[in-house]
């Protein structure tokens, strides 16, 4: 059947099935309709649209070439897939993405069979896609591992490990490089340098023009010996030594906006490669979307927005953001300490190093998406005199934690470790929640871990951890803006281990650690209006404890609730280790522990989130509520969590 030009090939396409039925000329105006429908979703709904916008025609030609779902295409960081999920039979639910109940903004095995494996942090896909590939080779079935690995992902350790183990996957393992010369920000580092050489080389831009000539060439030397292959790769390409020498065929640069590039080479892999390949495809981040194109962050993450104008729905800010609050204060910390740095690994912005490095460009180090190395560079830096603060999301730090253990704790190293994102962080969801940290920090040989409950707090916890050289110290606080309460002139140096209170009663006591102070604030105003008389304590030490503070709690009050934004193993286990050793809970003491639930939570607005946890005031209320009506002894666990 001959389509009109301007009727809608992608209502035809429900999967790559459909799509394969297409011509291959039809394919740039599926492309062209594809990227118009992901910009009008994420309009709609906010999330990752510059790196999709990227790989539009490059996400058409895999599944046009390839057998998806057979043949496992593994996105890296999955921030990408937004038009790989609507040609995989996710159109009609692409308007829902990143909210409650709606599609994930990543890769998720559980959501379709063209995801064959999650993602959300980076530089996993090579690893991923290997073991894929192996596991087929082994078992005798196709199949071969896809992984669409970013420029910026390329930077962390992890993408060489793969590399260096791919040579037993033959040709069923491979790598497409997706090389958008950015990652959030810019990329950093030796590597980002050594792709721009390649790609601004004179030959490419030979190539370029040359194009046609060019893949008759390279097909016709793709069907000769294994040794006119190595000619191939050699001759065609103007770099790729490295990936060689890690035995790769390297094919490269290409145009990856360019289906007519795209195709054939992609086929030409397909049908003739003897060993791992290594794709080389350039392409531009926020391609084919003006004020995305225009903008220095090629529009990474956005709110929603307005199709026309590009310009994009702003909240009314109450406060600054927590990330701000802790770079300008180090910043400011800085003008007089020369010996404070900060360190991000590829998150400027994000982490507010951004602001620490416009004051101070010296010493500041994007790492690129390398948390290892952050970590161990600082404690080098720390062991050399040099007060470093490792700025790291709490999730991305995860990474690192044997760094964090072996190369900071064990030689006792004053480490700072700034950690952003604690706590749940909503749209993201649960890949990008900041659970676990005080469990895996707080349970350290000599690790001091603090939460700040608001923007003030992390003003003094931010001066407390650069005048503390004793060890390694931890601050942690939430996303998002702050409280609004006022910004102190001058920060505080806290006493290690010493919390607050907050607000003083006599029955009911509310240990708080972190920024849920606001909900156990609000959980005492209903109890005091129900006549029962409630202290809320600020904590701001998950360790060491404030001890004092808690006996003397525990002996005057006759409930007992601890409050954190942190998975079982944080706070609450610490405070009942430390009453038990004591015998403080011999005599009937009712303690409560509210944390995060033994669940990941998917992606939604932060306030049901902590709904779904169980850490906003009505709960906390309702904790006290049952704590008093059971006498708990002799109830079982079941009865009791009823
Ligand atoms: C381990 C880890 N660290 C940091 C991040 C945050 N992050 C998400 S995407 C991204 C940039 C990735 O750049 P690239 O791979 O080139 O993809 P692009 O956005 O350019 O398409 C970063 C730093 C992450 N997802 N995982
Ligand atoms: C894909 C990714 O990992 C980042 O883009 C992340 O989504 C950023 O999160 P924030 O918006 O909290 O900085
Ligand atoms: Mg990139």
């Amino acid at each position: 059947m001959t389509q009109s030009p301007y009727t809608p090939l992608l209502d035809q396409v429900d999967t790559p099935d459909d799509l394969r039925r297409l011509k291959p000329e039809q394919l740039r105006q599926l492309a062209d309709e594809l990227r118009t429908e992901m910009i009008d979703a994420v309009s709609t709904s906010g999330g990752h649209l510059g790196s999709g916008l990227g790989v539009v025609e490059l996400t058409v030609a895999i599944h046009y070439v390839f057998n998806t779902p057979t043949d496992k295409l593994v996105w890296d960081v999955g921030h990408q897939c937004y038009p790989h999920k609507i040609i995989t039979g996710r159109r009609d639910r692409i308007r829902t993405l990143r909210q409650g109940g709606g599609l994930s903004g990543f890769t998720k095995r559980s959501e379709s069979e063209y995801d064959p494996f999650g993602a959300a942090h980076s530089s996993t896909s090579i690893s991923a896609a290997l073991g894929f590939a192996m596991a087929n080779k082994m078992q005798g079935k196709a199949g071969r591992g896809i992984a669409v690995i970013g420029d910026g992902s390329m930077s962390a350790g992890m993408a060489y490990e793969a590399m260096n183990n791919a040579a037993q996957a033959g040709n069923r393992l491979i790598v497409i490089l997706n090389d958008n010369d950015m990652s959030i920000a810019p990329p950093v580092g030796g590597l980002s340098a050594y792709l721009a050489r390649m790609v601004s080389s004179s030959e490419y831009l030979g190539i370029r023009s040359l194009a046609s000539r060019v893949i008759q060439k390279m097909s016709r030397r793709m069907h000769d010996t294994i040794g006119k292959a190595e000619e191939f790769t050699r001759g065609m390409v103007t770099g790729g030594t490295l990936f060689e020498e890690l035995g790769f065929y390297y094919v490269g640069p290409i145009d990856g906006h360019n289906l007519d590039h795209l195709l054939p080479v992609l086929e030409n892999v397909r049908d003739t490669s003897e060993g791992p390949v290594l794709i080389h495809v350039v392409t531009e981040k926020g391609k084919g979307y003006a004020p995305a194109e225009n903008s220095a962050d090629k529009y990474h993450g956005v709110p929603k927005f307005n199709v026309i104008t590009g310009e994009k729905a702003k909240s009314a800010p109450s406060a600054p953001a927590y990330q701000d609050v802790f770079g300008l204060t180090l910043a400011k910390l800085a003008d007089t300490d020369d010996r404070i740095c900060a360190i991000t690994a590829a998150m400027p912005s994000g982490t507010g190093v951004d602001k620490f490095a416009k004051a101070h460009p010296t010493r500041t180090f994007d790492v690129g998406i390398a948390e290892q190395h952050a970590v161990t560079f600082a404690a080098g830096l720390a062991a050399e005199g040099m007060r470093p603060f490792a700025a790291i999301y709490s999730t991305f730090l995860q990474r690192a934690y044997d760094q964090v253990v072996h190369d900071v704790c064990i030689q006792n190293l004053p480490v700072r470790f700034a950690i952003d994102r604690a706590g749940l962080v909503g749209a993201d969801g649960a890949t990008h929640a900041g659970s676990f940290d005080i469990t895996y920090l707080a349970t350290l040989p000599n690790m001091v871990v603090m939460a700040a409950a608001d923007e003030a707090e992390l003003v003094h916890m931010t001066y407390t951890a650069a005048e503390y050289d004793a060890g390694p110290i931890a601050f942690r606080y939430p996303r998002g803006n702050g409280t609004g309460v006022p910004l102190p002139e001058v920060p505080v140096k806290l006493e290690i281990g010493k919390g607050r209170l907050v607000r003083e009663g006599t029955k009911v006591a509310i240990l708080s650690l972190g920024s849920r102070l606001t909900e156990a604030l609000k959980a005492a105003d209903t109890l005091e209006a129900k006549g029962l008389s409630t202290t809320v304590a600020d904590l701001r030490f998950a360790k060491p404890l404030d001890e004092d503070l808690i006996a003397k709690l525990m002996r005057t009050h006759e409930v007992i609730v601890t409050v954190e934004e942190g998975s079982i193993g944080g706070l609450g286990a610490h405070v009942l280790t430390f009453a038990s050793d004591t015998g403080l809970t011999d005599n009937g003491l009712k303690v409560r522990t509210l944390r995060l639930p033994d669940t990941f939570i998917d992606h939604d607005d932060p306030i049901k989130q902590y709904d779904e946890a169980g850490l906003n005031a009505p709960q906390i209320v309702d904790t006290v509520l049952k704590a008093l009506k059971h006498n708990s002894t002799g109830i079982t666990g079941e009865e009791a969590r009823a």
